[in-house]
């Protein structure tokens, strides 16, 4: 039975032809001598191996045939009408590229086609042309020679080398080879020729001179196409379903197949110990870990797989999207068995005191160990349940033992940092122990006076707790974690853990993380970017046994944002200094867009009223050009705007849906937080109510020292860059009044 690859290409289909290209691989796969396939080579065609097939009356497929030793490939290159179909027929070609013997597709034109040899011709530099360097790329230093030496085609080397900016090379590249039109976007951006060819091990190869039969040139081809560039372009479609699944996916299921060379790597290689992934926003971070728990899950079926992320909303999108790349893959609901397990960190820790209690395991000695002896009280005795979830708000217990802390301190928020940054992961639980311990990075110095007022107030919070019978999310963490430490040698409940938007879990999170699994290669696979911490506060990694060092790496390449976009949200972070979870500066101009589009549209209104009647107006313009209303988002600070941003619309006759934790459902424009915009894209993006005091009241709470109200601020810009980057094709930013002095660098 034939073998079909498909191609980039090829799985851009218009939505009226996607069954019938359906229906004809499916023949082809299963026969290619089927009748009515219409399998045919094509006279005068610039590669003999290239075949046309008949789809229906109208159209016709264009292939190439690989004969091989046992089994022929057929590389599907798409789908035209009739003339169409055999005027690309006859201009293109598959071959090895003679430089890194990476299979590539080119479209040849007509004065081209005579000299062209079928299988492999190296191509020389031509030394009259070496000394053209314009602009763009000269500008980095950038050679015809570099270009030539990493592959790139000499037309495509010499014209790039031409161009004067961006635009110009974008214009370029409509034709290019996947792999090489993305290098050039890189070294367009500025990364090093060196980097480029790392990126996309572009290694020399060596290439045969000359096939000696159809099958071996095949055979050669056929290897190319395993190239981590090569797959860029091309995917082997390992049975139907699969081919329906790309078919399908079209564009928006491109990153299921077309996995950027670097992406790939981190995807599919062994790390022995601890990974991290950091990147911009839209760089596919999301993407290799879902990538990465498939492949995991095929080369270890039976391994205990946990993919987890912040919040519910988060691990429920994940959970959505494996789907997608993978319907086949092994997933279970619960944790400790073989499969992919996706759930949020906090429902995560509640499953491990679930489990330990269903087993019979007692969990009072944890509890105690993270909540002191006094703990043992009623809501352990006697029962192995582990406690409800709840709080005990920091307010009630600050107004009940508070008084004798200075009137700054007595702030919810420096309550909850000090509990879950110091007192819970140190598992401090007598005021002696917190007199002695270490505070890294608080920023507020605590004397002995002010501990002994600090503890008063967790002292009260905890006896209240004991009468509620609750445990906040934090402390469950804490007692999961020491309940897994202590029962380690009796086996650990996952194989392989994996965690998205890593930046904004707090210690005791990452405490449990790293006790939920033994050490051993790939026992973590950490996605973040420091510069999307919305929640959690600064956390360095090796401060719970999270040993990286050298073992973390950066994606750069933006496939969300258009540069236009990603410039303006890069601009609002530029005001901020950003450190990573291995404390090392954390840099943002290395990102860079392979998408070009219009510049944002941003500007403020007089008042509340004009900025809700050009909101209404603009909503209204994005809708009547689309038949996906759900595609268009007005982005606001919280939950009130988000209710006054809903009713001022509906009150200019324009329905928009509030959207908190449920799902997106189509049929409308959606109106959310920008919290609750995390992990989402959409087509266009309007940010609301960017005015200069436009953050919430609660978050004066964090005034309770420099440090923290600075940190605050940070998390602020954050939030607007995570905003801003949810935009695939369209960003607006409006406010009304003086505009926030968060976004003064990015207007000016
Ligand atoms: N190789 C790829 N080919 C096509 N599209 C891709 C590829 N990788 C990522 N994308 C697309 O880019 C967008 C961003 O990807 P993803 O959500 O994984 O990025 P991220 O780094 O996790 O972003 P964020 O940090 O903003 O959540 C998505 O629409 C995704 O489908």
């Amino acid at each position: 039975m034939p073998i079909i690859v498909m191609t980039k290409q090829g799985s851009k289909l218009d939505a009226s032809i996607k069954k019938k290209a359906y229906s004809f691989l499916e023949k082809l796969a299963e026969d290619d001598t089927t009748l009515g396939l219409h399998i045919e080579p094509i006279q005068n065609s610039a590669d003999p191996k290239v075949r046309t097939g008949r789809v229906d009356q109208a159209y016709r497929a264009v292939l190439f045939r690989l004969p091989g030793e046992q089994e022929t490939t057929y590389v599907f290159y798409g789908i035209w009408m009739h003339d169409d179909a055999i005027a690309i027929a006859k201009k293109v070609v598959l071959e090895l590229n003679p430089v890194n013997g990476i299979t590539e597709i080119r479209t040849v034109e007509p004065a081209e086609i005579s000299k062209v040899t079928p299988v492999v011709t190296a191509r020389v530099p031509d030394q009259r042309t070496i000394t053209q360097q314009p602009a763009l790329l000269a500008a980095h230093g950038v050679t015809l020679p570099d270009l030539l030496d990493l592959g790139i085609d000499q037309n495509l080397a010499e014209n790039a080398l031409q161009v004067t900016d961006e635009d110009g090379l974008e214009a370029l590249l409509s034709d290019a080879v996947e792999w090489q039109g993305m290098a050039l976007i890189e070294l367009g951006a500025g990364t090093s020729v060196t980097d480029v060819r790392d990126h996309f091990s572009l290694t020399k190869h060596a290439v045969p001179a000359t096939s000696t039969s159809p099958v071996s040139a095949s055979a050669a081809i056929v290897a190319g196409m395993s190239h981590p560039a090569a797959q860029m372009t091309f995917a082997y479609a390992a049975n139907n379903d699969e081919l329906r699944r790309i078919i399908e996916g079209g564009d928006f299921g491109a990153w299921r197949v077309w996995l950027h060379p670097e992406q790939r790597r981190y995807v599919d290689k062994t790390w022995n110990g601890p990974f991290r992934l950091s990147g911009g926003a839209g760089t596919g971070k999301t993407v290799v870990v879902l990538h990465r728990a498939a492949e995991l899950a095929r080369r270890h079926p039976h391994a205990r797989i946990i993919l987890t992320t912040f919040t519910t909303n988060l691990a429920t999108a994940l959970s959505t999207q494996l789907n997608h790349l993978d319907p086949t893959l092994p997933r279970t609901q619960n944790l400790a068995e073989p499969g992919i397990h996706i759930t949020g960190i906090d429902a995560l820790a509640s499953a491990v005191l679930r489990n330990a209690a269903r087993a019979g395991q007692d969990l009072s000695e944890d509890i105690i160990a993270v909540l002191g002896s006094e703990a043992a009280g009623s809501a352990v005795t006697g029962s192995n349940a582990p406690t409800r979830i709840g709080g005990v708000s920091w307010r009630d217990a600050l107004d009940v033992a508070g008084s004798a802390l200075p009137p700054e301190l007595q702030s919810e928020s420096f309550m909850a940092a000090e509990y879950g940054s110091v007192i819970l992961p140190n598992l401090i639980t007598t005021r002696e122990q917190y007199y002695r311990a270490r505070r890294p990075g608080r920023g507020v110095a605590l004397d002995r006076g002010r501990r002994k007022a600090v503890w008063e107030v967790v002292q009260a919070r905890r006896a209240q707790a004991r009468i509620d019978g609750v445990h906040d999310f934090a402390e469950t963490s804490a007692i999961a974690a020491a309940h897994l430490r202590r029962t380690a040698d009796t086996g650990l409940p996952a194989d392989h853990v994996l965690v998205d938007e890593g930046q904004d879990l707090s210690a005791t999170h990452w405490q449990l993380l790293r006790a939920l699994v033994a050490e051993h290669p790939d026992d973590l696979f950490i996605a973040e970017d420091s510069h999307q911490r919305i929640y959690g506060r600064r956390i360095v990694l090796s401060q719970f046994g999270i040993r990286i060092v050298g073992r973390s790496q950066r994606l750069t390449l933006n496939y969300r944002t258009t540069a236009e976009n990603l410039a303006f949200a890069l601009r609002v972070l530029s005001g901020g200094s950003y450190t990573d979870l291995e404390e090392t500066a954390e840099d943002s101009t290395a990102y860079r867009s392979a998408r070009r589009g219009k510049s944002p549209a941003i500007g403020g209104r007089d008042s509340l009223r004009s900025e809700l009647d050009h909101t209404a107006t603009l909503l209204q313009t994005w809708s009547d050009a689309t038949d996906a209303p759900e595609t268009l988002a007005v982005l606001v600070r919280d939950r009130f705007q988000r209710d006054r941003v809903v009713n001022g619309l509906a009150e200019r006759g324009l329905a928009v849906r509030a959207v908190d934790r449920e799902e997106i459902k189509p049929g409308q424009p959606v109106v959310m937080t920008m919290h609750r915009a995390k992990g989402t894209e959409f087509s266009k993006v309007l940010l609301f109510g960017i005015n200069e005091g436009s953050i919430p009241a609660g978050l004066k709470d964090e005034k309770y020292s420099d440090d923290a109200w600075n940190d605050a601020l940070l998390r602020e810009r954050s939030l607007l860059y995570v905003a801003a980057t949810r935009a695939r094709d369209e960003l607006a930013v409006t406010w009304s009044g003086d505009a926030s002095s968060l976004l003064s660098a990015a207007t000016e």
